[in-house]
Formats: C-alpha cells, sequence, structure tokens
C-alpha cells in the first residue's frame, strides 16, 4: 500500500467549494453569492484607483527585493495601526502597540491565536460568536486554544441576541478570550448598536475577559473607517489591553496580495519591546516574514493624503453600492412578489453579507433550480449582486420561500 493509503478526502471548504462549485456551472443566468469579495455592478472584481496609482509609484521606485523584516514593512504597520487606532490613541502616541504585518487577516487571525496560546496566563478559552466565520474554528483550534461559543444572532428576529450574549460572556470563566467582530458581523451582517458595544465594553472589563478584535471590513460597512472603529477605539479608550486582527483584502480589494496587520496594546513601551520580541518568535519560524507587494500598496495609499482621500472615497462608493443592493432586494421581494415574510433583516443588516435566513433545502433549490450560489448557512455575499440580477435573485428566493 502508498504512503498516503490512510489518507481520506477531506470535505470542500464550505465558503470557497461554492465558487469550485460556481465556476462548474455553464448557466447563463447563474449568480455567485458565495465568498466575501467585491464585484462591481458589472460583476467584475474591482481594482481600486488608488491602488492603481500607488502601485505606479512604487514600480517607478525601482525597489529592491529584499525580505522585510520578520514583522513586514515598517511603513505599513505604522499606517495600519494609524488607520484602525486613530490619531489621537494615546497607546498609540505613547508607543505601548506592538504591531506586525501578517499574510492577512486569516496569518493575523493564527499569528494572534499562537501567541495568546503561549503568552496569555489566564486561559486557553476563546469565545467566538454563534455563528461566526467558518475559518475562526480551525484557525484558533490550530492556535492551540480551546474554542468556545457565545450566543449572537436570534432567528426570530434576524437581529441580535444581546440579551443572551451578554449571559455568556458574562458566564464564561473569568479572564476568557473573547473574539469580537469590530463591524459588518460575519456570516449574519448584524452588529451591536454603539450603547450596546459601551456595554459590552464594560461587561468584558468587570469579568477580567480578554478582547481580541477581527477587523476585516473596516470602512466597508458604513463607508466610514472612523464609524466601522467605533468599538475598537471605544474598548481602548476603557483601558483593555487588547488584539486585534486587520485585513486590506476587502477595504482594498487586496484580496491576493495577502496584506492585513496583528497587533496587541500592551501597558508600556517596555512591554510593547517584550512583546514585540515574542511575536517574532511566533512568525519566524511559521513563514519568515511576510511578502511586501501589499504592505507598500497599503502604505503609499494610507501615507499619501491625496491616495488615502481618494481610498476613502472609492471605500464608500463600495459600500454604498451593497447598501443599494440590499435595498433593490428587499424591494423587489416586497413591492414585485408580495411577499408574505418579513424581509427587513436584508436592509437592517450592514457589511458584505445578508443572513437571509433561508434554510439549507431552501440554498440547495436556488443552486439546483436557479443556479444561484451561497453557502449552505443561507449567507449572501450582497457584493455578487448587481442591478442586472437582482431581480432574477428576487424572484428566486421568492420561489422557494412562498
Ligand atoms: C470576519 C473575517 N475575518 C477574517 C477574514 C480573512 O480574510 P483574509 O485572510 O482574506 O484577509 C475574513 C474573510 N472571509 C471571507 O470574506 C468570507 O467569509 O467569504 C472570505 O475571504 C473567506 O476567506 O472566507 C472574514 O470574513
Amino acid at each position: 500500500s502508498s504512503v498516503w493509503s490512510n489518507v481520506p478526502m477531506g470535505p470542500p471548504d464550505a465558503i470557497l467549494g461554492v465558487t469550485e462549485a460556481f465556476k462548474k456551472d455553464t448557466n447563463p443566468n447563474k449568480m455567485n453569492l458565495g465568498v466575501g469579495a467585491y464585484r462591481d455592478d458589472a460583476g467584475k472584481p474591482f481594482v481600486l484607483n488608488c491602488v492603481r496609482k500607488a502601485e505606479d509609484r512604487i514600480m517607478k521606485d525601482l525597489l529592491d527585493k529584499e525580505y522585510a523584516g520578520i514583522t513586514g514593512v515598517p511603513e505599513f504597520n505604522k499606517g495600519a495601526a494609524l488607520l484602525a487606532y486613530g490619531a489621537d490613541s494615546s497607546p498609540l502616541k505613547e508607543g505601548r502597540i506592538a504591531i506586525t504585518q501578517t499574510i492577512s487577516g486569516t496569518g493575523a487571525l493564527r499569528v494572534g491565536g499562537e501567541f495568546l496560546a503561549r503568552w496569555y496566563p489566564s486561559s486557553k478559552k476563546i469565545f467566538v460568536p454563534t455563528p461566526t466565520w467558518g475559518n475562526h474554528i480551525p484557525i484558533f483550534k490550530d492556535s492551540g486554544l480551546e474554542v468556545n461559543h457565545y450566543k449572537y444572532f436570534d432567528k426570530k428576529t434576524n437581529g441580535l441576541d444581546f440579551e443572551g450574549m451578554v449571559n455568556d460572556i458574562k458566564n464564561a470563566p473569568k479572564g476568557s478570550i473573547i473574539l469580537l467582530h469590530a463591524c459588518a458581523h460575519n456570516p449574519t451582517g448584524v452588529d451591536p448598536t454603539q450603547a450596546q458595544w459601551d456595554e459590552l465594553s464594560k461587561i468584558i472589563k468587570g469579568a477580567g475577559h480578554f478582547p481580541f478584535f477581527d477587523m476585516a471590513y473596516q470602512g466597508f460597512a458604513s463607508g466610514s473607517t472612523d464609524k466601522d472603529a467605533y468599538a475598537l477605539r471605544k474598548f481602548v479608550q476603557d483601558g483593555h489591553l487588547l488584539a486585534l486582527s486587520q485585513s486590506f483584502a476587502k477595504n482594498m480589494g487586496l484580496y491576493g496580495e495577502r496584506t492585513g496587520s496583528f497587533s496587541l496594546v500592551t501597558s508600556s513601551p517596555e512591554e510593547k519591546a517584550r512583546v514585540d520580541s515574542q511575536i517574532k518568535i511566533v512568525v519566524r519560524p511559521m513563514y519568515s516574514n511576510p511578502p511586501v507587494n501589499g504592505a507598500r500598496i497599503v502604505a503609499a495609499v494610507l501615507n499619501s493624503p491625496e491616495l488615502n482621500a481618494e481610498w476613502l472615497k472609492e471605500v464608500k462608493v463600495m459600500a454604498d453600492r451593497i447598501i443599494t443592493m440590499r435595498t433593490q432586494l428587499k424591494n423587489h421581494l416586497v413591492n414585485d412578489h408580495k411577499s408574505k415574510l418579513n424581509w427587513d433583516h436584508i436592509t437592517n443588516q450592514i457589511g458584505m453579507f445578508c443572513y437571509t435566513g433561508l434554510t439549507p433545502e431552501q440554498v440547495e433549490k436556488l443552486k439546483n433550480e436557479h443556479h444561484i450560489y451561497l453557502t449552505k448557512d443561507g449567507r449572501i455575499s450582497v457584493a455578487g449582486i448587481s442591478s442586472k440580477n437582482v431581480a432574477y435573485l428576487a424572484r428566486a428566493i421568492h420561489e422557494v420561500t412562498k
């Protein structure tokens, strides 16, 4: 028998597997509402103008191909921290934030998971919302953490089960790690209000828990990078020493460039130096140092007032198109099809995803009868909807739900 005869066939990824199935479909009406990747109204991937301009500038600089340091391109780290924490962040001004460039958001979560498993003294338990991004669970398990869950989504209202969330977080063992989606919760599109975030900050502080923010959509949810960072900045203001993973996949359209960061708010520059040294010891044997291209693009955009201003406009255009598609989809369902169901959640939810409430059977029907591809949990990537296919989608959803 061969050396690998014991290797079983694994299941396709719940999200990326949908794209594979979509690509095999030859029907002209097919729609990919699976992976969270932005498309413009022509259904095409969108490379931001500010990114193209940044690339031009970088090419003209004729930079070398030397290794970046273990923690990546310094100008990138500076710009990413400023974007997340804000110009008036005291830990930033006091030099207390340890930050490393990572292989996009996934890499940030993994470096963070490994660091916490190795150095966080109070617990190996991380509590993630129910539901959460599917990849969170294997990332943290593979990091050596024990994954637990807190209530989050209310199936009855298709909204937030704040009561349940608060109770589960309060009942978690003291000093647990709490994973929080900073904005545009994936897969539900349901976010706490600012008042609810304020309360969560007090509760998490009171319980001595450790917040780990995953901010993969800053600017992409509301169109404002400051508004989308509200929860993170409020927790920092309230004195939490916390962890943050950032991704530039969506808000700067750098998906395949794999550009992100992991950062920790520490209590002093001296502590930051010790934490920095241990983050490097996690990263060096994992991938040694990160790719420079995406980081140079982000640095060029964030650190140039002109490109930064253009980026903020473009990220708002993306956010606004998503919001328009939500409204059109709901209007078709309510006005054209006189659907008896309540579709308010389609416009109440925010960010890349809409948690439709469709059952796995209805999802199967959308695929088999209408060539519409989405994940089994009923999540649709709103970016896959355009003015050309929104009516087709509404009719199909009505067909399978009436
Ligand atoms: C909450 C959250 N955190 C982190 C990431 C990591 O993203 P990256 O490593 O590319 O920076 C994603 C992307 N999730 C998806 O948009 C999605 O849920 O479809 C998709 O990119 C994915 O990889 O699944 C995410 O939704």
